[in-house]
């Protein structure tokens, strides 16, 4: 049984003693004061998203017309959030979706570690992006008792591909995530006209540049000529996956596979035929597709394609405990926040994104208490209904 709810009661307790908190506790007061930190590349890259972003705002806003109904007289004075996916216990299902830039977050350089360490003082498990400024060994370590999933961009080479899969399992990652839709970049104006892509300028490329098989694509380590090494990771960057690459996948690893990026019910199924043992409904923060349905609304008929036989987790739009805990109501098994957390790193290091994670989980039980869900059971069982409320304002997005 946990308390996610007390960390109100800490706040308002340290306002007794005149101690007001560091950083904001919710997603509008945060993203302006992460304005006003972050170096503007590292923002327009982490905020943006493709096209006019459309589809980003909808991922938010979306939420706007799913209303949930409580149910009174029930005894919620404790809560269980827990839930048990791929073998895995945990407190809660909240986790840290996987964000390339992460390193670039903290102006160390090293928000890879600042994030595994905030899922360690918090038992919100990190997904791991394969793109990191500290090798996928070091982020691990760093997880400590928690959980960690690793997050695969698929490498053209497959010598690549092996061995970043045998590097998370020797290391101790629970499962592989295979990121479907970001074998190409979307096309996003922020960044474009800026003319900046962090990867081509040399970041985020560790797990790259520490691996044998990579180094034995190269004529130079990377420390003698960095132009070739990222040249080089350039060309093998995005393999275009298709379903007949699921078995190889396979080959690849004991460990449970992850397929990022399905929002169709037709590619649910087929996943779930050609081996795969859990579905991530997510379309990339509204990144990679301009003009697509907000990832909110495509979740309900995925889950029912699922028909609960593997696990569903869902990202994209997560800005509160409350659209965390819609999501559940929606049917997702665990559920991911991306940018939110990354603003949390910018602003605190490991632990203003732990801070953001405790807001997170407090309102999420805080929610389920007044709404009388004792377990994620009960809000699954309680469900979300579709409205028709339209909200005077976006700003949420
Ligand atoms: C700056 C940034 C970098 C990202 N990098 C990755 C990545 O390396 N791998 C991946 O699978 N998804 C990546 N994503 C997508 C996230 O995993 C997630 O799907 C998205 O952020 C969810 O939307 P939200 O930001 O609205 O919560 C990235 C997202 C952002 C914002
Ligand atoms: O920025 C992203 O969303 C991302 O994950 C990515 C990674 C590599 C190439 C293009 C996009």
């Amino acid at each position: 049984m946990t308390h996610f709810g007390d960390y109100q009661n800490l706040i308002y307790g340290n306002g007794l003693s005149g101690v007001q908190p560091t950083w904001p506790v919710d997603y509008a007061t945060l993203k302006v004061r992460a304005e006003a930190a972050m170096p503007p590349s590292v923002l327009n890259y982490v905020q943006g998203g493709c096209g006019d972003e459309f589809t980003q705002d909808e991922n938010a806003y979306a939420f706007r017309h799913w209303g949930m109904v409580p149910r009174m007289m029930v005894d919620c004075s404790k809560r269980d959030l827990s839930t048990r996916v791929f073998g895995i216990e945990l407190e809660s299902p909240l986790f840290m979706a996987p964000i390339g830039v992460t390193g670039m977050c903290t102006q160390d350089g090293h928000g890879d570690l600042a994030a595994a360490r905030a899922s360690a003082a918090t038992g919100v498990p990190l997904i791991a992006s394969t793109l990191s400024n500290d090798p996928l060994e070091a982020v691990r370590t760093a997880c400590r008792d928690t959980a960690a999933l690793f997050q695969l961009y698929t490498p053209r080479d497959p010598e690549l591909a092996a061995s970043l899969v045998g590097r998370a399992e020797a290391s101790g990652f629970k499962a592989i995530v295979v990121t479907l839709d970001t074998w190409v970049t979307g096309w996003r104006p922020r960044d474009l006209n800026v003319a900046n892509f962090p990867q081509l300028r040399g970041h985020v490329l560790q797990n790259y540049f520490t691996d044998p098989a990579f180094r034995k694509l190269l004529a130079k380590p990377p420390e003698d000529d960095m132009r070739a090494a990222i040249g080089t990771w350039a060309a093998t960057f995005g393999k275009v996956l298709t379903w007949d690459d699921m078995a190889w996948l396979r080959s690849l690893t004991k460990l449970p596979i992850v397929l990022k990026g399905i929002c169709h019910p037709d590619d649910a199924r087929r996943a779930i035929d050609t081996g795969a043992d859990g579905i991530y409904v997510s379309n990339h923060g509204g990144r990679q597709a301009n003009g697509g349905i907000a990832a909110i609304d495509m979740l309900p008929e995925v889950v029912a394609a699922v028909a609960g036989r593997i696990p569903v987790l869902f990202d994209s739009g997560i800005r509160s405990g409350s659209d965390v805990i819609k999501a559940i109501a929606l049917g997702a098994d665990l559920v991911g926040v991306g940018r939110t957390y990354s603003y949390g790193l910018a602003l605190g290091g490991a632990d203003g994104c732990a801070h953001v994670l405790r807001c997170l989980l407090a309102e999420a039980d805080l929610l389920m208490a007044v709404n009388g869900w004792p377990t994620l059971a009960a809000a699954r069982e309680a469900g979300a209904e579709r409205t028709d409320l339209a909200p005077p304002s976006r700003s949420s997005a």
